[in-house]
């Protein structure tokens, strides 16, 4: 059970789980961290962390604040979680040899392997777009191209993938309270789950995919099946709705703004630059909680052992003190990386390099065809426990 607050820490009433502050999350996310370094929030007993020098500092002190009591307010060592904890929940030394094995992998130089495979898919996407000239960047786009390229990259069977948005929806609403949002998330989780693990057994993989290279770990004998079960679980879990959500809110900014688009469209390169500020501005996870381990102080505030911290990652990403001159604008010409949209540290997301491919292969399909792409009505943000993105994000486009 978290205990109770020290004196010195100021509370203040804002919910980050209302559908409000949901909706529209900046204005509250503003008002925590101009409160102070941290700030006790009442209704879930978690300490809120806003600013970006407290939230890098929790996500590199991985031995004061652990993931082992799992990334939402409650504590899953106090009871059976809803699945088995993974890599994500785990700390040294059981997190190391399934980070060594994943990393393995997932690297830069086996990611290179993936252009070729999924450059078509994005020029396909973009060429059929472009031609209908008004479209939905979510549900004809973002929600498309991830399902076109990463199920075969890990190398499950084409049928049941209809589970892998809802099944990620669970995963990361889980991060929350539970609340009417997670409820609804989980409406049909056994079927989901069952789906999924189905896909993760060594003998549906693809021999061509990640998850028959996970399987290799067991059988050189640094893997248990249970753990290369869980890691292919893990892809299965983070692969699809992040990406999702960083191509959604990399084109909702962009296409809010004319003058970066015609930057990009004049300089495809840039691509990564537009990708890394729209992770800073809207970055897809924006909520998640460590556990302190032992009584400490966090920006000069005394924090007990065994209290949630709820680390504001969308808050540090625009905390005016990390990120001069209009923290909240989206400026292609800044150098946002450093933000910490894919975490930090001992959990830094294993995936940034597919991630990172797939938005770039997006943007340069899109940018060598588009002249200019503006809003055809507002987009409309998700109700989501720990994700930012949109339901829909309709926009016009005209070819070049
Ligand atoms: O091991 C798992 O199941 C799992 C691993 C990683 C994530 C994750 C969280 C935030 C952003 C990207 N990935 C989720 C689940």
């Amino acid at each position: 059970m978290t205990p109770s607050p020290t004196a010195d820490v100021t509370s203040l009433p804002d919910d980050p789980f209302s559908v409000a502050n949901i909706t529209d999350p900046y204005p509250m996310l503003t008002r925590l961290r101009e409160n102070g370094p941290v700030t006790w929030l009442e209704k879930y007993g978690v300490y809120a962390v806003a600013g970006f020098e407290e939230v890098y500092e929790v996500l590199t002190d991985f031995e004061t604040y652990c993931s082992s009591g799992g990334l939402g307010p409650h504590d899953i060592r106090e009871d059976e979680g809803w699945r088995p904890p993974s890599i994500l929940e785990s700390d040294p030394p059981t997190h190391t040899v399934m980070r060594r094995a994943l990393t393995g992998v997932i690297n830069p130089s086996t990611v290179r392997a993936l252009r070729e495979p999924f450059t078509p898919p994005a020029e396909e996407l973009a060429d059929e777009l472009v031609t209908r000239g008004e479209f939905d960047v979510v549900k004809d786009l973002a929600e498309k191209y991830p399902l076109r390229v990463f199920p075969d990259a890990v190398g499950i069977p084409e049928d049941g993938r209809e589970h892998l948005l809802p099944y990620g929806n669970m995963v990361f609403n889980a991060f929350g309270p539970k609340n009417e949002i997670l409820d609804r998330a989980f409406a049909n989780a056994d079927e989901h789950s069952a789906a999924i693990m189905q896909n993760c057994a060594r003998e549906n993989l693809d021999s061509t995919g990640f998850g028959a290279r996970i399987w290799d770990r067991v059988h050189d004998g640094m893997l248990t099946p249970e753990q290369a079960t869980l890691l292919v679980r893990a892809l299965l879990s983070a692969g699809v709705d992040t990406t999702v959500f960083g191509i959604g809110n990399t084109l909702k900014c962009l296409s809010q703004s004319p003058q970066a688009w015609a930057t990009l469209r004049d300089n495809p390169a840039l691509a990564k630059f537009a990708v890394d500020e729209a992770l800073r501005l809207e970055s897809p996870f924006q909520k998640f909680h460590r556990t302190t381990t032992a009584a400490g102080t966090l920006g000069g505030v005394d924090i007990p052992a065994n209290s949630k911290i709820l680390l504001l990652t969308g808050a540090a990403n625009r905390d005016p003190r990390q990120w001069h001159d209009n923290a909240d604008d989206y400026d292609i010409e800044r150098r946002a990386s450093g933000h910490v949209a894919f975490g930090m540290g001992l959990h830094q997301c294993v995936g940034q390099p597919i991630a990172r491919l797939e938005m770039e292969l997006v943007l340069k399909a899109l940018a060598t065809r588009v002249e200019r792409i503006e809003p055809a009505g507002e987009p409309v943000p998700i109700v989501h426990n720990s994700l930012r993105g949109f339901e829909s994000i309709p926009v016009k486009v005209v070819p070049r």
